[in-house]
């Protein structure tokens, strides 16, 4: 592909161009981006208006058109807003448009690049010390599709004396300041070369960022996210990539980032939901979360489940059809081998169990009825269907081979201390009567892994699912190689539109579906546990037990991971203490660490008081370089017990004085979050919300947990020395409270502050 040079069709504003000038092209891209969306429009209508006629190849063939435009419309339709958001003028006098998707003319002549082709590249890399072929970079700030401004960064010294002079980092310190709204934006127009490296890193193996608070860890990890889609679309968008990050709260900040960047169809979870119909629950006892998170659980799992397989003391009668059989331990133990040896999963296993044990006893049956017919041969057929559902051999059947759900299973095992005791020998008597509970209790956050490794050994229950399986697949291959060959009839006049990698078979198939009533890709991997992403992107990846990481990893077999996070701030009481400790039983040593050291977030005298806190708790930090200095340095209040909640209103109300109209967050110990919400309902009313899809009011109040990865224009921090407590005692959650920040900190104490305050 060549640079676009500034021609007769398309005049690109000369180098000494001003605001109006940028307006212009402005105006040419979305003008182009119109024009678009109505050819798509119209081809969509058109096609649609087709009907569903004639051969098979036909229906494909305009199914895949239509998943081309429609994909190509969604696309169009998330760009709008900022669309292009910077120039480079080159070594040569040519120049680059750099924006959210790639647009060219009719006649396929360049107007601007995607930002995350590799040419965009060095619009994120260039310095002044190492320019890369770049003179000027150039930054237009838009609001929606009006061009507000222009900043230049000057990098060839040769220009500087030709120009203005160089305005350095004006478009991240305007995005910095901003005022929070509750959800996160992207970074496009201004991602750091730090944060490009990482944004560009290689798509195969495990990639860690680790990076102190607000280093860009979630930004950089969704735009990656971005950026291998687009570099590696064939091989993701059937497969999928999958985001998880800590809690429902969180995954409503982040969502709609990719949207904004133009890529949909990602599937987002928190932990609590990745094992499709349970949502889990808090666990409450952080001790009981720690023995559910080891790796031993695995062996735990596995013998619960073999538990459940007996055999019998002595010769057994069963009744079939009033004859009676007697079923020997023997007959048990070799029908068990049998099914051991098909090496299938417990409930698939179970049912060639059956199969040997109902013939065994329907030959046994055989030989009882011809001895008793003295030798008369009749037609015993049957035999095997009276066996299979005679009452007596239901029972024996179940008896030594339990059909077993995930749920049942944990369940029991957490509710009869017998099972536990023989499935959990490793663990001490306290360990097992802190996981005891009693049945029907909710499952719990740190179950959800287990429930998965439940499935993963018991399989499927239903002894059809097997064939229902293979129909399927049959079904979906015969539907795949009609898409292939309408995709490759269609692809010719795709690129004739100038569309390029937009559609592979696989979507055509996902479209009919859709269209049918069934489901996406992306759906589909939402309810189905077993499916395999291609790509998996783990936030707040330090909190991980090892057994969400188990879990995890048989989501991805070919182990393409990007995880970031911070050791310093866990907080979960199976936070890793390192990247390769918690890594090294899954990867061994095959991993990347990649370090981001700049804090975006939290103005310098925040960040101060809070890296002093860590520190002075023997935390080991790494200090962060600050891009803001701050205007206000942190506020700490000292109130009786009686006032802490009353004190935290008082506040957030100083707080809003400061801040002007934006985003106040409470962080508040668990124990006072209802009473300080209703405080504070009483002041301010609905503009208080808490949890999930409250992010958006003025006001939130959330337990340091639920502050995880988010940020405020102002945090009102109260009791930090209980917050310490609660987590444990480690420093991870109020180290995380105080640097949510964007603006202003207020910290709410009664009795000692934790150390490190003092120097406030
Ligand atoms: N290059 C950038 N340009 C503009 N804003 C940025 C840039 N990098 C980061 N930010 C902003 O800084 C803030 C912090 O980013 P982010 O939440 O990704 O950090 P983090 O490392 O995940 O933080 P934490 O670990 O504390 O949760 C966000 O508002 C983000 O948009």
């Amino acid at each position: 592909m060549r640079d676009q040079p500034a021609d007769a069709d398309v005049p690109v504003p000369a180098l000494d161009a001003g605001v109006d000038q940028e307006r212009d092209y402005v105006a040419l891209l979305y003008h182009r981006l119109d024009e678009l969306r109505a050819e798509k429009e119209t081809q969509l209508s058109q096609v649609r208006g087709t009907g569903a006629q004639g051969t098979m190849q036909n229906v494909s063939e305009r199914d895949a058109f239509a998943t081309m435009y429609q994909d190509r419309l969604a696309q169009l339709n998330a760009v709008d807003d900022r669309l292009v958001f910077g120039r480079l003028d080159l070594d040569g006098g040519t120049c680059r448009y750099i924006g959210r998707i790639g647009l060219t003319t009719a006649q396929r002549q360049r107007l601007m690049l995607d930002w995350r082709a590799p040419e965009s590249g060095v619009f994120y890399q260039a310095t002044a010390f190492d320019r890369q072929g770049v003179r000027r970079r150039r930054h237009l700030m838009l609001r929606r599709r009006e061009v507000q401004g222009v900043e230049d960064e000057v990098l060839d010294p040769d220009l500087l004396e030709e120009t203005a002079e160089n305005h350095g980092d004006g478009a991240l310190l305007a995005a910095l300041n901003a005022r929070r709204t509750g959800q996160m934006g992207d970074i496009v127009a201004t991602i750091q070369a730090e944060q490009d490296r990482v944004i560009r890193s290689d798509l195969s193996g495990v990639l860690v960022v680790q990076g102190g608070p607000g280093t860009g860890k979630t930004a950089v990890a969704l735009h990656r996210a971005a950026y291998l889609l687009y570099s590696h679309r064939e091989r993701l968008k059937s497969a999928g990539v999958l985001i998880v990050g800590p809690n429902s709260t969180f995954m409503s900040y982040i969502d709609r980032v990719l949207p904004s960047l133009g890529e949909t169809g990602v599937v987002m979870s928190s932990l609590a939901e990745l094992y499709p119909g349970v949502r889990g629950v808090e666990e409450q006892d952080p001790r009981v979360a720690e023995i559910k998170g080891r790796l031993a659980m695995v062996d735990v799992i596995g013998d619960a489940v073999a538990q459940r397989q007996r055999t019998i003391a002595g010769p057994q009668e069963v009744e079939v059809d009033g004859v009676k059989v007697t079923v020997t331990p023997a007959m048990i133990n070799r029908a068990r081998e049998r099914a051991r040896a098909t090496g299938k999963p417990y409930n698939e296993a179970r049912a060639t169990f059956v199969k040997v044990v109902v013939k065994d006893i329907a030959e046994k049956l055989e030989r009882i009825l011809a001895k008793r017919s003295q030798g008369n041969d009749a037609d015993r057929s049957y035999l095997v269907e009276d066996v299979r559902t005679a009452r007596d051999v239901r029972v024996l059947l179940n008896l030594c081979w339990m059909p077993r759900t995930p749920r049942n299973l944990l369940e029991d095992l957490w509710s009869r201390p017998g099972y536990l005791k023989t499935a959990a020998p490793q663990l001490t008597a306290e360990e097992r009567e802190l996981l005891s509970r009693k049945p029907g209790a909710p499952f719990t956050l740190a179950d959800i892994p287990l429930l998965d490794e439940a499935a993963e050994l018991l399989g499927d229950l239903d002894e059809s699912a097997g064939r229902e399986e293979a129909r399927q697949k049959a079904a979906r291959e015969s539907q795949l190689e009609n898409a292939r060959r309408a995709v490759e009839n269609a692809t010719p006049q795709m690129e004739e539109m100038g569309i390029e990698g937009f559609l592979n078979a696989e979507d055509v198939v996902a479209l009919n579906e859709e269209t049918t009533g069934r489901l996406s890709a992306a759906e589909r991997a939402v309810v189905d546990r077993t499916w395999t992403y291609g790509h998996v992107v783990v936030d707040e990846a330090q909190e991980l037990s090892p057994m969400q990481w188990h879990v995890l990893m048989r989501r991805c077999p070919l182990k393409s991971f990007t995880v970031v996070g911070d050791i310093a701030q866990g907080s979960s009481p199976s936070a890793s203490l390192s990247w390769e400790a918690a890594m090294e039983p899954f990867v061994g040593e095959r991993l990347r660490i990649e370090e981001l050291t700049v804090n975006y977030r939290t103005p310098r005298r925040i960040v101060a008081l809070a890296e002093a806190v860590a520190r002075a708790d023997g935390l080991e930090i790494t200090s962060l370089r600050t891009v803001r200095e701050g205007d206000h340095s942190p506020t700490v209040d000292r109130v009786s017990v009686d006032e802490v909640v009353p004190g935290t209103v008082e506040a957030v109300a100083a707080e809003f004085e400061k801040v002007g109209d934006g985003l106040v967050a409470a962080i508040v110990p668990e124990r006072l979050h209802s009473a300080a919400r209703r405080a504070l309902r009483e002041r301010f009313g609905d503009r208080v919300g808490d949890g999930a899809g409250s992010l958006s009011q003025d006001i939130v109040v959330l337990t340091a947990d639920e502050a995880k990865g988010l940020e405020f224009d102002a945090v009102v921090v109260a009791e930090p020395a209980e917050l310490r407590a609660e987590a444990a005692g480690r420093i991870g959650s109020l180290y995380v409270a105080l640097t949510r920040p964007t603006q202003s900190l207020h910290v709410v104490s009664s009795g000692d502050l934790p150390a490190g305050f003092e120097a406030q």
